[in-house]
């Protein structure tokens, strides 16, 4: 440490995206260097400028056919009545397909139609015609002939074609190093221990991919302390060794976030926080002439910042245009907001459901992972727009396959764990058939069902009144609707409780009498509704349970609120206990069915999934889960 105190800087610019990159791009001046590689491992680079043919491709005249090479003139008498003979040696020769063509021939005559009299003579009943089944010199590539412009991507053919044409080593754009420099005192290798507060370090892998995949050369150094020195050499190091610096984390606010201030010591700070959400706080720089981005550290924000300052660099430096992606134009199945000011980048699901495109949008906080995994599309809103209505049309950039995405089964409704089981089974025998399911709720599943926005829904809707599941509900909210309710599972909803269930819970009277902590779900969930026919049945109101408006969106999250508090309680599947180690006392059998539209019912991937769930092996995994059978010999109620 050199003694110095960095205050927090605790102002960040609302500078727009494009001028931020307007800046960095007219300060990156490096310019471009050539080198030659060979042509086998040529594949993706880019062209430093026009290749040239070596050689002719054939560079002789070849065979195309197997059979005889002859002189078109000696077999024009050839006729059915009249076969004619020629002589081996003299008046043909045999060649295969590719053999170089005697210059005293002209015509190639396959071998199927000639007739072997002996080994000297053949006979022939039709006249071949100067230059047939012959390949001319040149035929596919003339040399001089100019195979590639300057800034094309090779591809696997391409490469073929530069061999063919005698062109052994190709002149390409050298790859732009790129420095990557992942830190924080938190992080760890991938190995090390997993103590609280200790995050596993792979930010720099996804970089390193990334940049690889956009032409460049990853340098991914070791994690670097937050500490001011070591945090300069590296950039400094960095520097030297590189052609654009990328240093992850420490770019906002934080009482360690340096990166700015060494940026600023050591060079130029030109940005400092882009009006995005998210990815805001990215530091753009300079340092020895070389451009640094810093990126924040939280992993989606850290993609997008990537791609917003880091790529144009990279096509800048190999003289390639920026890729788009593909956009498509997709119905709203939800409403989004968005604040005024700055750009919203949304993650999307994205299904095909009759004909049309619906998307509903993915968690936006930028430290889930999983949400870029997921992610069908990016929705991007202006920094003007205040969001937009449901039912609305939008356009999305594709982040994957349209294919994939029309080949996908929407599931809405009541998220289960089965159902990620099912589409993992179901994706091993149709390879080319996924689930993507966005867990909404039972009744906001049979809505998306009346909307035409889901395929599937699965649903666990209990009537108060018969005590029933399901089938009031289908035949109240779908009236005049071709649907089918299939009947899928049994399983057990109970009390999430504390381990040992220090408060004794096993009705919700006892809630109430121990004044438990409840964790309740959001209203239209089944177990919200199980929930109030409970305390509807033990004479209970809603304000005598504590905790009876605090509202959670799946079983999971009830169990991590009782897994921090002792004295709380909630209601909910067994896995769900299971997995955070809790203790659970079996409250209901409930049914969790799947609500489908008839046409997807009827479809082929309908039946797909029918067969998935009535095979044996599908209902042993359901079976091991613990709390859940799947119904046998189901019979579907068409309505
Ligand atoms: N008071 C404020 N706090 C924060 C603001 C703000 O404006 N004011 N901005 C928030 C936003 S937005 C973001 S994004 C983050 C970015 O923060 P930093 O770039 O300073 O990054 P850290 O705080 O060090 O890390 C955030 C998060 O990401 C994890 N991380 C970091 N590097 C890696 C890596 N290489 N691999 C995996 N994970 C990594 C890190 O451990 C943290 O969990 O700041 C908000 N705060
Ligand atoms: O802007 Mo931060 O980058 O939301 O996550």
């Amino acid at each position: 440490m050199d003694g110095k105190r960095y205050n927090r800087k605790i102002y960040l610019e609302d500078k727009p995206r494009q001028e931020a990159q307007a800046e960095i791009l007219s300060a990156f001046t490096i310019s471009p260097e050539r080198e030659m590689v060979p042509t086998g491992g040529a594949l993706g680079r880019i062209t430093a400028q026009p290749v040239f043919a070596n050689v002719s491709m054939p560079h002789y005249h070849a065979s195309a056919m197997d059979g005889i090479a002859v002189n078109a003139e000696d077999t024009y008498e050839a006729h059915e009545q009249r076969p004619l003979h020629l002589k081996q040696g003299q008046q043909f020769v045999y060649v295969d397909t590719g053999n170089s063509i005697p210059p005293e021939f002209n015509a190639v005559i396959m071998i199927e139609h000639i007739h072997e009299v002996d080994n000297e003579t053949i006979e022939i009943i039709e006249p071949a015609t100067p230059w047939q089944h012959i390949r001319p010199i040149g035929e596919d590539i003339v040399q001089e002939e100019m195979l590639f412009p300057q800034g094309h991507a090779l591809r696997p053919a391409d490469l073929g074609a530069l061999l063919a044409a005698g062109v052994t080593e190709v002149p390409v754009a050298k790859k732009p190093v790129i420095s990557i420099i992942p830190t924080g005192n938190e992080l760890v290798v991938s190995d090390a221990g997993r103590a609280p507060g200790r995050i596993i370090e792979f930010n720099g892998t996804v970089f390193a991919n990334y940049v690889r995949e956009w032409g460049g050369e990853p340098a991914l150094s070791q994690i670097v302390k937050d500490d001011p020195d070591k945090i300069k050499q590296a950039l400094l190091d960095a520097t030297e060794t590189s052609d654009i610096v990328v240093i992850n984390a420490g770019s906002s606010a934080g009482s360690k976030d340096y990166t700015v201030h060494m940026i600023e010591e050591l060079g130029t700070v030109f940005t400092h926080g882009v009006a995005t959400r998210p990815g805001k706080p990215v530091i753009l720089g300079q340092i020895n002439g070389k451009i640094v981005v810093g990126v924040p550290g939280y992993p989606v924000s850290a993609y997008l910042a990537l791609e917003w300052f880091v790529r144009p660099l990279i096509c800048k430096y190999l003289q390639i245009p920026e890729p788009r992606r593909q956009k498509i134009e997709v119905k709203l199945g939800r409403r989004i907001v968005s604040g005024m000011g700055a750009e919203d980048f949304i993650r999307m699901n994205i299904g095909y459901v009759n004909g049309q495109f619906i998307a509903n949008p993915l968690t936006r906080a930028a430290g889930v992972t999983m949400s870029l995994v997921r992610a069908d599309g990016l929705l991007v809103i202006p920094a003007s727009q205040l969001g937009y209505e449901q039912g609305e049309t939008v356009e999305v950039e594709l982040l994957k396959p349209l294919e994939e995405i029309k080949n996908s089964i929407v599931f809405s409704g009541s998220h289960d764990l089965t159902i990620d089981l099912l589409s993992s089974h179901l994706k091993s025998r149709e390879t080319e058939t996924k689930i993507v399911s966005s867990h909404v709720g039972s009744m906001a599943g049979l809505l998306a069902i009346r909307k035409g926005e889901a395929h599937v829904a699965g649903i666990h809707l209990l009537d108060p009144q018969t005590k029933e599941y399901n089938v009031s509900y289908v035949k109240k909210m779908l009236a005049g609707q071709k649907v089918v309710l299939y009947p899928f599972l049994k399983r057990k909803q109970g009390w999430i409780v504390a381990k040992g269930n220090p408060l004794g819970i096993h009705n919700a009277g006892d809630l109430a009498r121990q004044h438990a902590e409840y964790a309740n779900r959001q209203k239209g969930a089944g177990t919200r509704i199980l929930f109030d026919l409970l305390l509807d049945e033990t004479g209970l109101d809603p304000e005598q349970i504590n905790g009876y408006d605090r509202e959670m969106f799946s079983h999971l999250s009830v169990a991590a609120e009782v897994k921090g508090n002792e004295k709380a309680a909630g209601l909910g599947i067994f896995p769900a206990a299971k997995a955070m180690n809790l203790d659970f006392i079996p409250v209901a059998d409930e049914s969790y069915d799947l609500l489908m539209t008839a046409s997807f019912f009827e479809s082929r991937q309908g039946n797909a999934l029918i067969s998935v769930i009535a095979s044996e092996t599908f209902q042993a995994d359901v079976g091991r889960i613990g709390g859940y059978s799947v119904v046998r010999g189901a019979v579907p109620l068409y309505f």
